[in-house]
């Protein structure tokens, strides 16, 4: 299994790391356009290996592209991260003609590709690939909600005082400050629904926290995370890789799916060798669901400043 990683900065590299670290791809390539600088990210992982014990072959090139041929999976982390104070959305005027130009690129070189959209503002990048691509519906899959749902698993551990390892949650709809919906109503402890344990104070504020996660960590980094957004792509490309068949949140077009249609928002999936393998539908509360509208309204907002 071919891996290509374009964007060699923090989540780039930190997913590449990752990805090597679980050791269950053949090869992975770095692709940035900074002269040198995936190369010289490619050759400092590649002198982890064995100190850190895998066989995955890690390259980098500045820009060229034949080196990504053949790729069974390509991750597009490209383009600028925001600052404090910025929402994502905010990114869009640079980082669309950059997630445009990188997808051309990739499947030219790799037609039969799977790819796997980070760059922000995510829900509408995903679009512009599904836009722009020309590649089948499942084959295009926005990374949000697996990030999302690791940090509401983070926040409700805080709130129960309990070990992450008995907590369970998930995060759909909008990659996004005000548009992410922490699924409280499903969310459990060992089986039991957290509900039973947090008063609402609590509750509210896993809610708030997990939404403002993105937003919290720029605010203390100067810039946006990247150890959980790599570790989010790496369970994603291995799901895809070792034909798992997991149930992840992914920003996928939707057709109709949570009465939406023409737009990627994030909805549990099942993802495995093809990429998205099914849309999982699941119950939503009444409130769950106009909230869901909401996030979808806000996304398509955006996508309306998209020129292809
Ligand atoms: N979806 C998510 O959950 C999520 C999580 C974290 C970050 N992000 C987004 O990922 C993106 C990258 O974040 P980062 O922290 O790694 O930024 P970064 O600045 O550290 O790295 C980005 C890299 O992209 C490279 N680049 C720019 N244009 C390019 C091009 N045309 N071709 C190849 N490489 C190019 C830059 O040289 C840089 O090395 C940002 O847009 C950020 O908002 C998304
Ligand atoms: O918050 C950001 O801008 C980056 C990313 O989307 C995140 O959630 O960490």
């Amino acid at each position: 299994m071919k891996v290509t990683v374009v964007g060699a900065g923090a989540v780039g590299a930190s997913c590449a790391e990752y990805i090597a670290m679980k050791d269950f791809c053949s090869e992975v390539v770095l692709v940035d356009i900074k002269e040198g600088f995936a190369e010289g990210k490619a050759m400092d992982l590649m002198q982890t290996a064995s100190l850190n014990g895998f066989d995955t072959k890690i390259t980098g090139t500045t820009g060229d592209y034949s080196k990504t041929a053949g790729s069974h999976v390509a991750v597009i982390t490209s383009g600028i991260p925001r600052k404090p104070g910025m929402t994502r959305e905010e990114l869009i005027g640079i980082n669309a003609g950059i997630v445009k130009e990188v997808t051309e690129n990739l499947v030219k070189n790799s037609p039969e590709v799977i790819i796997i959209v980070v760059s922000n503002p995510m829900d509408t990048m995903a679009y512009l690939v599904h836009k722009t691509s020309g590649l089948p519906k499942h084959k295009i899959i926005g990374m949000g909600g697996a990030l999302d749902s690791a940090r509401f698993k983070y926040r409700l551990a805080e709130a129960l005082e309990a070990p992450i390892s008995d907590v369970d949650g998930m995060v759909i709809a909008a990659h996004s400050d005000t548009g992410m919906l922490p699924l409280l109503s499903k969310a459990t402890r060992n089986g039991v629904p957290v509900t039973e344990f947090l008063d609402d104070a609590k509750q509210k504020y896993v809610i708030e926290e997990t939404k403002v996660g993105g937003a919290t960590l720029t605010k203390l980094l100067g810039t946006s995370a990247w150890y959980a957004p790599g570790a989010a792509v790496s369970v994603m490309v291995q799901a895809i890789a070792c034909d798992q068949k997991k149930m992840i949140p992914c920003s996928l077009m939707l057709d109709g799916e949570y009465g939406e249609s023409d737009i990627c928002l994030g909805v549990p999936a099942i993802i495995g060798k093809n990429g998205v393998e099914s849309i999982v539908k699941i119950s939503l509360t009444e409130e769950e669901k106009a909230k869901f509208a909401e996030a979808a309204q806000a996304v398509r907002e955006v996508n309306g400043d998209l020129k292809f």
